[in-house]
């Protein structure tokens, strides 16, 4: 396979196209230094509203303040508790009165420095503060390094399911310093990593064969690393710019996530016994496993998938979830919660091998339940 040459210098940039409303990824290590220079390009003398976690604020807060006290630019720190738990109403609440009362006007920026909750918090929190402020997304994991800091997708979860209430809130820049995953559990890297493989497994198969032979390059860091992040936000920029709101083809970047999310609610959003890219690598593995046993998939390429993100450590069977999951008939209930579900009918992606996925809408639910039992869920 070909990946796109290195630019000259360390920095990569991937451009949303998007038209006024597009942006820029930049990516390399170290980039953080330069965020205050490229935030106040953008956004001169606003004053900067950092959403940002315990976790990482300890780690990687001096060095992003630092920056942006270098380039002239007042800010404020709003920080929240690390995990799924802090994308929820109470916190949602909390943190648009503490913007509130403080002295920042709609023409000031909120750049989320951390995860993909915090990214999805914070994009959604700037998009309502005062009818909306401009935000930078400045993505601290792996998995929102080449995920959920492109495209626009922020909100949070409720009981019903994962990120049900949320708006489309594109950001204005995205500044993504690969050396600032070094500090990255090994946990949180390989969950990041199922969504990097995502897009191989969508319509990427060369992308995949690359991970294969790779993926221990990507862990121990650059260059493998800098460029598995670009390749991957190359792929979600083209599919964003295609179909920004998912009215067809951006829900192949879902593959994995019908399962994945209906088990993250399974476990109440607890992250000590599944993160969300966890959920995507069993889910990914249960999509292509689903379609070998329609007839849809050769069974071979379904087993290819799971030795592969078995092989990165991630885990690929719902037993490897530790404690016990709810029944199906409730896995059923958060499953027809899924966004994509249309006029009532069941929406998933489907695959007819490695690299060559597709969106199949009217998916029985019986077919769907049937197959869970016989893959050990609710148990
Ligand atoms: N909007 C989208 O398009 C999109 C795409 C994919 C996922 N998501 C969402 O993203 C969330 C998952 O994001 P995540 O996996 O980044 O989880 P996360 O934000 O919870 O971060 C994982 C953990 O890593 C810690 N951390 C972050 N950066 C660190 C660093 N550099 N060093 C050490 N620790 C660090 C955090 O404190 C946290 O404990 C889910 O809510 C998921 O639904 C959204
Ligand atoms: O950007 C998208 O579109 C995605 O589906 C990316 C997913 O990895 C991500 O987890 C997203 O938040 C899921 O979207 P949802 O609409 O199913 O909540
Ligand atoms: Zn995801």
């Amino acid at each position: 396979m070909t990946l796109s040459p290195a630019e000259t210098g360390a920095r990569r940039t991937v451009r949303v196209d998007l038209g006024a409303r597009g942006y820029d990824i930049v990516i390399g290590d170290g980039l953080i230094s330069e965020a205050g220079a490229r935030i106040a390009a953008l956004f001169p003398r606003a004053r900067v509203a950092i959403i940002t976690d315990e976790t990482v604020a300890e780690l990687h807060l001096p060095a992003f303040k630092a920056a942006l006290e270098a380039a002239g630019l007042d800010h404020e720190t709003f920080p929240v508790k690390p995990g799924e738990a802090s994308k929820s109403f109470p916190i949602f609440e909390d943190l648009c009165d503490r913007l509130l009362a403080s002295r920042l006007e709609r023409g000031d920026v909120v750049a989320a420095l951390g995860g993909g909750v915090i990214g999805d918090l914070a994009g959604f929190v700037a998009g309502v503060v005062r009818r909306g402020m401009p935000f930078v997304q400045v993505p601290t994991t792996l998995l929102a390094q080449v995920d959920s800091s492109v495209g626009g997708k922020t909100g949070i979860n409720t009981r019903h399911g994962k990120n049900l209430v949320g708006i489309f809130n594109q950001p204005a820049l995205v500044l993504a310093d690969t050396a600032v995953l070094d500090t990255l559990s090994p946990r949180e890297f390989r969950a990041g990593y199922a969504e990097v493989a995502k897009y191989g497994l969508i319509d990427d198969p060369d992308f995949f064969v690359w991970l294969e032979e790779n993926w221990a390059g990507i862990f121990e860091g650059a260059p493998a690393r800098i460029e598995a992040v670009a390749h991957s936000c190359e792929a979600k920029a083209r599919v964003v710019a295609a179909d920004e709101r998912e009215g067809g083809v951006r829900a192949l970047l879902n593959l994995g996530h019908t399962f994945g999310h209906a088990l993250e609610r399974g476990v109440g959003y607890d992250g000590a016994l599944l993160v969300h890219g966890e959920g995507v690598s069993i889910g990914t593995v249960l999509a292509h496993r689903f379609s070998a046993e329609m007839g849809l998939c050769p069974a071979e390429d379904a087993e290819r998938v799971e030795r592969h993100l078995a092989i990165v450590g991630l885990p690929t069977h719902m037993s490897d979830i530790p404690g016990q999951l709810p029944g199906i008939p409730e896995l059923m209930r958060y499953i027809a919660q899924d966004k994509k579900v249309s006029r009532g009918a069941l929406t998933f992606i489907l695959t007819r091998g490695i690299g060559r996925s597709f969106i199949e809408k009217g998916v029985d639910p019986a077919a769907v339940e049937g197959f869970l039992e016989r893959s050990g869920g609710g148990v």
